[in-house]
């Protein structure tokens, strides 16, 4: 996967509908080469049609499921993805989840993202779900997990980052929600960095919804982040 300022930006399109989708695309035009269709496009309808026509169209596109199942119907869902051509799918890490994925995408192209913590929880959210472990150790005990399974990446928050690349290395592939642009809203996500933070503490791509999509003009949105990016990998 090429690694260049623009395609380390991922938009998530978390719209309801294949046209607002497709409206969204054709307005950020070049300034957006990868994609995120994730759970309200799929069930809203057809976000699994947008997510072929993006790949046609030569974007790349990850899929965000977060499977997370008996090992049966993980191992046969993924499967299923990994005929639709898309780049990346997540799942769950847990080990059961993990193992499953990878066995299902065995022979294909697929790549395979591990969620450890989501990014709008802190300690007390995980203490409330009754982890006894806080998010950084929670966080490094589903990396190693990832890694011995033969997982390619992880979605973990910017927060993280310096310590992953450092614990697994440069070829697992550290993929950031959780990103907000100086000044922007930061909604229900918890454990935040700037893009230029994120890339400096080791991020290979950043997922950013709203600071685009919701932007009053997403194009100039999506350049300035890769602009912000890109600033940050030559520093
Ligand atoms: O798997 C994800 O993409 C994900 C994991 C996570 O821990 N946090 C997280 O925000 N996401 C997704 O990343 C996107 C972030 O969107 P914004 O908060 O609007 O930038 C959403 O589509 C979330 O579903």
């Amino acid at each position: 996967m090429q690694t260049n300022a623009r395609d380390r930006l991922i938009t998530a399109l978390d719209v309801p509908s294949a046209d607002e989708a497709l409206a969204l695309v054709e307005r950020l035009g070049d300034a957006v080469s990868f994609y995120k269709i994730g759970m309200e496009l799929v069930y809203g309808g057809g976000g699994l049609a947008v997510a072929e026509r993006l790949v046609t169209a030569g974007k790349k596109v990850f899929l965000d499921l977060k499977l997370h199942d008996i090992p049966n119907t993980v191992e046969r869902a993924t499967a299923q993805v990994a005929q639709l051509g898309v780049h990346l799918l997540t799942v769950h890490g847990y080990p059961q989840t993990m193992r499953a994925a990878h066995a299902g995408r065995a022979g294909s192209g697929l790549k395979l993202l591990a969620v450890t913590v989501m990014t709008s929880y802190d300690d007390a959210d995980l203490a409330a779900a009754g982890y006894a472990e806080g998010v950084a150790e929670t966080v490094r005990r589903r990396a190693g997990q990832a890694r011995d399974i033969g997982i390619d990446g992880l979605i973990l928050s910017p927060h993280e980052a310096a310590a992953m690349r450092a614990a697994l290395g440069p070829s697992m592939l550290l993929v950031t929600p959780g990103v907000r642009p100086a000044g922007s809203a930061v909604g229900d996500q918890k454990r935040v960095m700037t893009p230029g933070e994120a890339i400096r503490a080791g991020a290979d791509h950043l997922v950013v919804g709203r600071p685009v999509t919701a932007a009053s003009d997403p194009r100039a949105a999506a350049e300035a982040i890769v602009a912000e990016i890109s600033a940050n990998l030559t520093a």
